[in-house]
């Protein structure tokens, strides 16, 4: 077992290891039962046709009033359901109807996670067929708001929780799920959940919101889909105190107790799922995300969707932005407010594909690039103090402490707020950008909408229409001197659910860098003429099905050329193939 663990800590892949070796299962052998030696132990899993009261329960399968005459005769639902049968259309027309009713988001959040657990292709059906509407609703800001009162609003638990407990034990915990064939993990900490802080066990909303956009938004089949909470503790004083919350009561653990469950988990996964599983860290505090980015890369198919998918994200509206702008990327002038996860791995991308363009070194390019964090602008003097992610962004210049400050001395042509940290583009900052900038591009990438660097209203406002504006949380159209911009919702939603299925349907066994910059092109070609018009440097959500696809089959493409593919031969038309990969949530007729 120990020998296995290292290999997969080297990064030995699982097709060319002995067949019978423990670890790999998950290709074929899917409950590990045939690869499992003596030690470890095995589920005895049973299977039995749904049907009757257990059917109606059956989230997966149920249909409610959808169930035809035969079905009914057929499945032992007579008189279990009154004798309407109503279509799909119907039912939809009908939630839809039900949930505008709420005024409340947090009520058409839990409306939303009630109808999951009640019937996931309606749950599906909606949230594609009204994707802007429902997106703020089951995603940010709403999801953010849910989190902090998670333990309140609990009705029945989502994903899987691994905590301290589960040490030792965290295999078996994973053969708990009733699903066997995993393909996309999300996992937290709960430690960074948005811009909100340390949420705890809690940040269970997260995980589950991503994955309810890998299926509406990217197509992954839900029952592949894995949600994981890791609960190590928390140090947010008032959820210990909170008499609903419901994780660990005691201060986060860190160092080798945290690596060493991480650990854990990260080995079981792939023991028990495979080398393809993909594994997606989300909302981590920014030293362990890159800490497990680093160790795990080159062993696991491991994504950071705040570094990574953020970066493809902004990068791809960037690269649409200068069509607005005009120059190069290579002429442009970046700042940013917030050196974390999101700001530095932003910054790294840019500098990669200007580097990419124009063939000059990435430590030439870096230097068009500059950080501001909590103590000002990262300049060389502070190197020595830097944590390591910021080192490579210390540049020659004086100290400068303030942001405004900042944007006084470097002049940037684009501004990009990442801190977590709401109204820090004052009134004071946009007007100096707005004052060397014919068009200032505003990147206020915090979230969720409470935590916004500013407003959408306020940056068309202070710079009297001419900003190009995109947010992480999503903002309403503005009108302004007569004219009506829509601002762009600058979120990995757009790169992660399509990203993830470029892996999934080239079964790739590592992400590459050059994915993500395919990734980033993928979205930056789908914003039309009309969307710039208005301002726009993304392309409308309402085609994000669409663009998925476009993204999947330039990440799989990248996979194949990097020879990191397993599914083999090579689809000829990528964008077809991902498509009809896609989860339809149409409902089955059972037989
Ligand atoms: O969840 C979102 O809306 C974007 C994101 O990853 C974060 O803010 O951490
Ligand atoms: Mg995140």
């Amino acid at each position: 077992m120990e020998s296995t663990l290292k290999e997969m800590r080297d990064g030995a892949s699982v097709l060319d290891m002995d067949p019978k070796s423990t670890v790999g299962g998950g290709v074929e052998d899917v409950y590990g039962e045939d690869r499992a030696t003596e030690d470890i132990l095995v589920t005895p899993w049973t299977f039995s046709v749904a049907s009757g009261y257990t059917l109606l329960r059956d989230p997966h399968h149920n249909k409610g009033l959808s169930f035809t005459e035969k079905e009914r005769d057929a499945h032992y639902l007579r008189g279990l359901l009154p004798p309407a049968i109503v279509s799909q259309a119907l039912q939809e027309k009908k939630v839809m109807h039900n949930l505008r009713k709420y005024q409340v988001p947090l009520q058409r959040y839990m409306a939303m996670m009630d109808l999951q657990e009640r019937n996931e292709r309606l749950f599906y059906k909606l949230l594609i067929d009204n994707v802007e509407e429902l997106l703020p609703v089951v995603y940010t800001p709403t999801v953010g708001e849910a989190c902090q009162k998670y333990g309140s609003i609990l009705r029945r638990p989502q994903g899987l929780y691994i905590s301290l407990k589960e040490k030792g034990k965290i295999l078996e915990v994973l053969k708990n799920w009733p699903k066997k064939s995993i393909q996309v993990i999300v996992v937290t900490d709960g430690e960074r959940i948005l811009g909100l802080g340390d949420l705890g066990c809690q940040g269970m909303g997260i995980p589950v919101g991503k994955l309810a956009l890998y299926t509406a938004l990217g197509g992954i089949r839900p029952s592949v889909c894995l949600p994981v909470t890791i609960d190590v503790g928390t140090n947010n004083e008032q959820l210990l105190k909170d008499e609903f919350y419901i994780g660990l009561r005691q201060r986060r653990a860190t160092g080798q107790e945290y690596s060493e469950l991480l650990h854990e988990f990260m080995c079981a996964v792939k023991q028990n799922y495979g080398e393809k599983v993909l594994i997606q860290f989300e909302d981590f505090a920014n030293h362990n995300a890159f800490e497990l980015l680093a160790k795990y890369g080159t062993t696991h198919l491991v994504f950071n969707d705040d570094i990574q998918g953020t970066a493809s994200v902004v990068l791809a509206g960037v690269v649409a932005a200068l069509k607005l702008v005009g120059g190069t990327l290579a002429e442009q002038t970046f700042l940013f407010l917030g050196a974390g996860e999101a700001g530095t791995g932003i910054a790294e991308l840019i500098a990669l594909e200007m580097s990419k363009q124009t063939k000059a070194p990435l430590e030439e390019t870096r230097k068009k690039i500059w950080l501001v964090d909590s103590k000002g602008l990262i300049v060389s003097s502070r190197k020595e103090s830097l944590q390591h992610f910021k080192k490579h962004w210390a540049h020659e210049h004086e100290p400068v402490k303030t942001l405004l400050d900042a944007v006084k001395a470097i002049k940037p042509t684009m501004l990009i707020g990442s801190s977590g940290v709401g109204q820090t583009f004052t009134k004071e900052v946009v007007e100096a950008m707005a004052s060397f900038n014919e068009r200032p591009v505003i990147f206020a990438l915090s979230n969720p909408t409470s935590q916004s660097e500013c407003t959408a209203e306020e940056a068309y406002s202070w710079t009297k229409g001419r900003a190009i504006f995109a947010s992480g949380s999503p903002f309403d159209p503005v009108e302004c001197n007569g004219k009506v911009f829509v601002p762009g919702q600058s979120n990995n939603a757009y790169i992660f659910p399509g990203f993830g299925l470029g892996l999934v349907i080239s079964g790739a066994i590592r992400v590459h860098d050059d994915m993500l910059l395919a990734s980033s092109e993928a979205l930056a070609g789908q914003v039309a003429e009309e969307n710039f018009e208005k301002g726009l440097i993304y392309p409308p959500f309402s085609n994000i099905r669409k663009i998925s696809a476009e993204i999947a089959a330039n990440v799989a493409a990248k996979a194949y050329d990097l020879g990191l593919a397993t599914r083999l031969p090579r689809p000829a038309n990528l964008v077809k193939y991902a498509e009809s990969c896609m989860y339809s949530p149409v409902y089955r007729s059972y037989r």
